[in-house]
Order: C-alpha cells, then sequence, then structure tokens
C-alpha cells in the first residue's frame, strides 16, 4: 500500500483485521460525483473520463457493465491492468495506459495526490481535464453512469428506478455483507471461526436468492437493477474462483437450479457476457501468493469456458 504517497511494503491482500481475525476491506476516498451540469465539480463531457479497471475484480466489473448497459463506451475511455498482482500490486502492460503512462496502478493515486495513504484498488474513475480522481468506490460509480452523464449515455434504462430505490439498497447492503464481500472474508479470514462465520453467510445469501429467483426473471422481477449488476459480478466469480481458492466450497452455483439459469440469463446480454474474461479472473485470484504459493491455475472447473471481450 501507499504511505505518504510512497510505496512502503509488497502487495499483501490483507492489511487490516477485526478482532476475530476477519478480512477488512478500507473505506474507499475520493468520492466526488460527475453531474450533466457539473454542479459538484465535474460535469459530464464526452472524453473527458477515464476509467482503471481490473478483469478479475468484481468491483470493477460492475462499472465495466453498467458503462455497457448504458451507451457509455464512447464517452469514457478505458484501461486494463495484467491479471496478477505483483509484489507493487496491480501492474500496466506496456501502452495500456495511454493517459498517464503509468506502470503501476499505485502512480495513478500519486499523480491526484502526492500525499495518498491506502490501497491503490481498482476501479478508479480519472478526469483527463484536472488529472486527479473523480472516485474511487465502484458503487459510486455505478450510479453515476447510470444517471451522472445524462444525454450522453446512449440509451434510458434505469438501474436505480425511483420507486425501487429503497428496496435496492436494503438487498445490496445484505449481499454485500453476505456475499460479495463475504466470499473475500471467507478466503482471507485468518482464523477458522472468521472464516467459518463468513462462509455460513455466504450458503445462507446464497439459499435465500435461490429462494428469490424462484419468481425471475430478475431480482426485482422485470426490472434489471444495479443489484442485478452487483450480484452477477460475484456469481460469475464464484465457481471458478470462490469455491476452490476462497474455500466457499459448500455449494457451486451450478449446483443451484434458479441462480444458475439467472447467471445464465444475465450472460445472454452483451453488457454482462462481453465484460467478463474467465482467463483473467483464474490467473488473477490464483496469483495471490498468501492463498495459492504454487501460483499453479486449476485447469477446472468444466464447463464455465467463457471468454468474454474484455470490455
Ligand atoms: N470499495 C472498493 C473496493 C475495490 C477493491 O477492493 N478492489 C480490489 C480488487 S478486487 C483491489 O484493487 N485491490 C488491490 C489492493 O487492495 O491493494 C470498490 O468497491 O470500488
Amino acid at each position: 500500500m501507499l504511505v505518504d504517497g510512497k510505496w512502503s511494503a509488497d502487495w499483501h491482500p490483507v492489511q487490516a483485521k477485526d478482532q476475530k481475525g476477519g478480512f477488512l476491506r478500507q473505506d474507499s476516498q475520493f468520492r466526488h460525483v460527475v453531474t450533466p451540469d457539473g454542479d459538484g465539480g465535474f460535469r459530464a463531457d464526452a472524453g473527458r473520463y477515464h476509467l482503471y479497471v481490473a478483469l478479475i475484480c468484481p468491483w470493477a466489473s460492475r462499472t465495466l457493465v453498467a458503462r455497457k448497459l448504458k451507451g457509455l463506451e464512447d464517452v469514457i475511455s478505458v484501461s486494463v491492468v495484467e491479471p496478477e498482482l505483483d509484489a507493487q500490486g496491480w501492474r500496466f502492460a506496456e501502452g495500456a495506459d495511454p493517459i498517464n503512462n503509468a506502470r503501476y496502478m499505485h502512480e495513478i493515486y500519486t499523480a491526484a495526490d502526492g500525499h495518498y495513504t491506502g490501497r491503490a484498488t481498482v476501479p478508479v474513475l480519472w478526469d483527463k481535464q484536472t488529472g486527479s480522481i473523480v472516485n474511487n468506490e465502484s458503487s459510486d460509480i455505478l450510479r453515476m453512469f447510470n444517471m451522472g452523464f445524462g444525454a450522453l449515455a446512449g440509451n434510458t434504462i434505469d438501474l436505480y428506478p425511483e420507486h425501487l430505490r429503497n428496496a435496492i439498497d436494503a438487498l445490496n447492503g445484505v449481499i454485500y455483507a453476505k456475499l460479495n464481500n463475504g466470499v473475500y472474508r471467507c478466503g482471507f479470514a485468518t482464523t477458522q471461526v472468521a472464516y467459518e462465520e463468513a462462509y455460513h453467510g455466504v450458503f445462507e445469501m446464497l439459499d435465500q436468492l435461490e429462494e428469490r429467483l424462484s419468481s425471475g426473471p430478475f431480482l426485482f422481477g422485470a426490472e434489471l437493477t444495479e443489484a442485478d449488476i452487483r450480484l452477477f459480478v460475484t456469481l460469475v466469480r464464484f465457481d471458478a474462483a470462490y469455491h476452490g481458492l476462497f474455500k466457499a466450497n459448500k455449494r457451486r452455483i451450478v449446483d443451484y437450479l434458479n441462480l444458475n439459469a439467472y447467471l445464465h440469463r444475465l450472460l445472454q446480454v452483451d453488457a454482462f457476457r462481453d465484460t467478463v474474461n474467465i482467463s483473467h479472473i483464474k490467473r488473477g485470484y490464483y496469483s495471490v501468493k498468501s492463498l495459492n504459493p504454487t501460483g499453479i491455475v486449476p485447469l477446472g472447473p468444466e464447463g464455465i469456458a467463457l471468454e468474454g471481450t474484455g470490455v
């Protein structure tokens, strides 16, 4: 991580733990918002913003799905980091960052704030005009892509409709705690007790969702919302990475009738399918040395040989 703008120690997935040895995720620090009229300082202009992502990362993938669903591909450009994290975290291949010409993601953070202390996470929404980070919190970026770009968006689908907002927020909250972040708490637990607590939460949530999706097609019936995006990015990684590497191994998604059908339903939509890259997902997660010291990437499971275009 960065301490006062300097890369301080080799990258490690766990920097903070709770009293039981549970994994704690850091809070995002850049929380500005892009709006159609720029009243908060960042106006939605075509070509002004750049999105930094990793295709292994569920949080970054949320933003990629939303960008594509809203038809913002020509408005917001993208850079993709290499799937494997090395001692300095996320790395760019030669030429992958035409905006800042960075070699590592942490350079984007120090370009925005020379005294930044924290992890250099993706996604990041970068403002080319002021040379700064607008936001590094995927849930904010998702909402910005839904409404903040106004008429620049290529279509009018509303992923956070007024009449469902409270219900979406409530569902997002439990799915995040027990499942989206729950799988990480399972994988990065440093005690048996923390692991078991996280494990039970993951499968309680999957069981509840299996039930909920018996009447679909989406989490809120016929309306596709941001809650579906946030669930999808975890489901699509589950059998390939979380079941094995993170020891979330009571069941796989293919073992659930409704969840599996839902996952495949979403995969028929370009914005979902095209932003998935299973090879990046497997290589990336299995490169985490503390969980997989040999770095061997498993060949299985079969039946998920899904290769999207990346972005
Ligand atoms: N709250 C952030 C979390 C982002 C996050 O943790 N991203 C991970 C990748 S999945 C990351 O970049 N980790 C690198 C690190 O922690 O050093 C969000 O949702 O945007």
